[in-house]
């Protein structure tokens, strides 16, 4: 058969190795014919398009690490992935300063008590440091379409593992025991492990082998940054860590409350969890929940407040949420919401405090990791809001001073 036309075959090849024709398992014999993938790409029937599994198995990591990648998607959806990453691999790691980084890592993987595995500091952490840089190694839709069998896609997934070059950082990852449910050993290591990310409007399955040894805390001591452009996940820490301490991020959502994070735990990721806040007393848990539950109010307030142009008592309400979220530890996990008392103080003529936001904002955008997609942009304007403030001000930027 054809090759779908929106992949563009028969166009010329592309000099980038990152912009693949889009191919299926009608590809020919020859190897060269289905670079940047290493095995020939498997696929399965289903009504409008295949769908496949490709794998590169020799992608080195910035660390030497040949462990490779696998998706599992549609020609198209394959294409589009990997035209996202215009970066070479190592990219992710490069683009953080020197002085963020640790020549090793600075954490064991270890038993942690009800959680099975997790990592543990094996040094001082300062806040603002990279814990790891991690590379995806499976990527699955979240979604297959009704025609495609349960017993085709456990095969695409498990194909998709046993093509890498390092399969057992995959298989053994921690498991629930889910064969009584009809569940193959990969889906369950994808559903005790995988995070949900959209990229190019599509959610997909991740599995970063690495992060996922790292236990979920509802305070958590380190944040994590996804950079569409690296399909790199990179770790920083949020506040001092000490030795011995267990590493740890937030599974979900930063207003949810005790009960909310309980159910969906125990019905998406099938745990209990056992972090400091779940286990505290009622007491403590009442008083967390209450934070939370201010944090959302507070965060509607300001949008309701900004769109009716009432910019003081909109910068009231923001004050009160970043404060309520100081004291439930939740700052740092709040970075996408610093653009609004930028434009909020701008608005009031207090130009010192928007370029301050400002700054903030650009930091959450790149300075956590290689920016991508709709964030390359947001970067652009940034920058351009930046100097407007600053010209505003009547100084002359320091990025203006360097290029002259
Ligand atoms: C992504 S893995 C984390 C690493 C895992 N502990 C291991 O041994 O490899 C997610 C699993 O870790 C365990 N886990 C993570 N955070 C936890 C928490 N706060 N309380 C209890 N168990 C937790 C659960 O079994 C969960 O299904």
């Amino acid at each position: 058969s054809t090759p779908p036309e929106q992949c563009g075959w028969g166009l010329p090849r592309s000099p980038l190795q990152y912009l693949p024709l889009c191919l299926d398992d009608t590809a020919g014999p020859d190897p060269s014919i289905w670079a940047p993938w290493t095995h020939k790409p498997f696929c399965v029937e289903a009504h409008e398009t295949p769908w496949c599994v490709y794998t590169n198995a020799a992608v080195p990591r910035a660390n030497g690490k040949r462990r490779g990648i696998s998706i599992v998607t549609t020609p198209a959806l394959a294409a589009d992935v990997l035209d996202l990453t215009r970066h070479p691999l190592g990219a992710a790691f490069d683009a953080i300063p020197p002085e963020k980084k640790f020549d090793a890592l600075p954490y064991e993987v270890r038993d942690v008590p009800g959680k099975g595995k997790g990592a543990v500091a094996t040094r001082k952490i300062e806040k603002g440091r990279v814990v790891l840089i991690d590379h995806v190694m499976v990527l699955a839709t979240a979604e297959f379409p009704a025609d495609v069998m349960h017993e085709e896609v456990q095969d695409l997934l498990s194909r998709g593992v046993e093509q890498l070059s390092e399969s057992g950082s995959v298989y053994g990852l921690a498991q629930k025991g889910r064969e009584e449910q009809g569940l193959t050993e990969v889906e369950d290591v994808l559903l005790t492990n995988s995070f949900e990310i959209a990229v190019a409007d599509q959610p997909y399955m991740w599995i970063f082998p690495d992060l996922s040894r790292l236990n979920h805390a509802c305070s958590s001591n380190a944040i994590m940054h996804f950079s569409e452009t690296t399909l790199a996940m990179t770790v920083w820490s949020s506040r001092d860590i000490e030795p011995g301490e267990e590493i740890t991020i937030t599974y979900s959502d930063a207003d949810m409350t005790y009960a909310e994070r309980k159910k969906t735990f125990s019905e998406v990721w099938g745990f209990d969890c056992t972090c400091n806040l779940c286990t505290a007393s009622e007491e403590r848990r009442n008083a967390s929940d209450a934070r939370r539950l201010k944090i959302h109010m507070l965060r509607e307030r300001v949008l309701k407040r900004a769109k009716e142009g009432d910019f003081k008592r909109a910068i009231k309400a923001t004050e009160e949420l970043f404060q309520v979220a100081d004291e439930e530890g939740l700052t740092p996990h709040m970075g996408d919401l610093y653009e609004i008392p930028a434009r909020l103080y701008y608005q009031i003529g207090d130009l010192e405090k928007a370029r301050e936001y400002t700054k903030r904002s650009l930091y959450q955008v790149e300075g956590l990791g290689v920016p991508g997609g709709k964030d390359i942009e947001r970067v652009e304007v940034l920058k351009g809001v930046l100097s407007r403030i600053e010209n505003e001000m009547g100084e002359v930027s320091e990025g203006a001073e360097e290029n002259k």
